[in-house]
């Protein structure tokens, strides 16, 4: 039975596809089998696999009920993937009958046993996509950048969270913070991850104790249709990922 994992920020920009594409791409050289689903209308997790994107069907016709969730899979090197649809941006007009937050619960159930982990990639806010995301996860990992704006976002997310447990999914936990984009250079970056500390254990959250450097592989990679290990298994970018990857398995997520 697949462990969900909803990789999420309502942050724009902060590393949420970045991190799904590098988690999804170690878990599976790691022997894992692993199936990553793009609910980011923008689609760029898609294009960074290579995935087609012209004539295979998406997660949104998956959610319309218009297609069976195991013919929306395609499989490229990194990992198994469904696309995501620019339509997903009318989303929360469109669906609004009762229980549209366990839309996507039901459609992965019936290939739930044939995958080992379930990344979800959200988009930058925390309308009906995240909710439905959280509703079907066992965990979410936060990626953030270490901005002083990033820290306001915290709060916010931390109460969808438990909203999401109270009305919906009480076995959701966030599975931690990621520092990403991070340069341990600047005094600034330092004491943005201290004030992050601070706030995480205010609210009991974790922070994982490996964060991700700032490094140019990681466009250059995206560029390239490639996953960072791939692309360049020395870079500063491939072993930070795989260190939180490590640490990620070894807090049994
Ligand atoms: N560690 C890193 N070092 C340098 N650049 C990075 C790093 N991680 C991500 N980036 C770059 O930052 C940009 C945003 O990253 P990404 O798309 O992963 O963020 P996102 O949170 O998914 O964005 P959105 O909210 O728009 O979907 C991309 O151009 C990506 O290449």
């Amino acid at each position: 039975m697949a462990k969900v994992i909803s990789i999420s920020n309502q942050k724009g920009g902060v590393g949420k596809t970045t991190t799904t594409c590098a988690l999804a791409a170690g878990l599976k050289k790691r022997g894992y089998r692993v199936l990553a689903i793009d609910l980011d209308p923008q689609g760029n997790l898609g294009f960074s696999v290579g995935a087609d994107a012209e004539t295979s069907a998406s997660i949104y016709n998956v959610l319309k009920g218009e297609v069976k969730t195991q013919y929306a899979i395609q499989k490229t090197d990194s990992m198994d993937i469904i696309i995501s649809s620019i339509l997903l941006s009318g989303i929360e007009l469109e669906f609004t009958n009762t229980g549209r937050e366990f839309l996507l619960k039901e459609a992965i159930q019936p290939i739930q046993t044939f995958y080992d982990y379930i990344l979800l990639d959200t988009p930058p806010n925390l309308g009906i996509l995240t909710i439905n995301a959280f509703t079907a996860s066992d965990h979410i990992v936060v990626p953030m950048i270490s901005d002083i704006f990033s820290l306001q976002g915290i709060a916010q997310l931390y109460e969808t969270v438990e909203r999401v447990k109270k009305y919906c999914n009480p076995h959701l936990s966030i599975a931690g913070i990621l520092l990403t984009r991070y340069n341990p250079r600047t005094r600034l970056s330092r004491e943005v991850r201290g004030t992050a500390e601070l706030i995480a254990n205010d609210l009991k959250i974790s922070m994982f104790e490996n964060y991700i450097r700032s490094s140019v592989s990681a466009s250059e990679a995206q560029s390239l249709q490639q996953n960072v290990f791939d692309y360049d298994a020395r870079s500063h970018i491939a072993q930070d990922y795989g260190k939180f990857i490590d640490e990620l398995l070894a807090k049994g997520v």
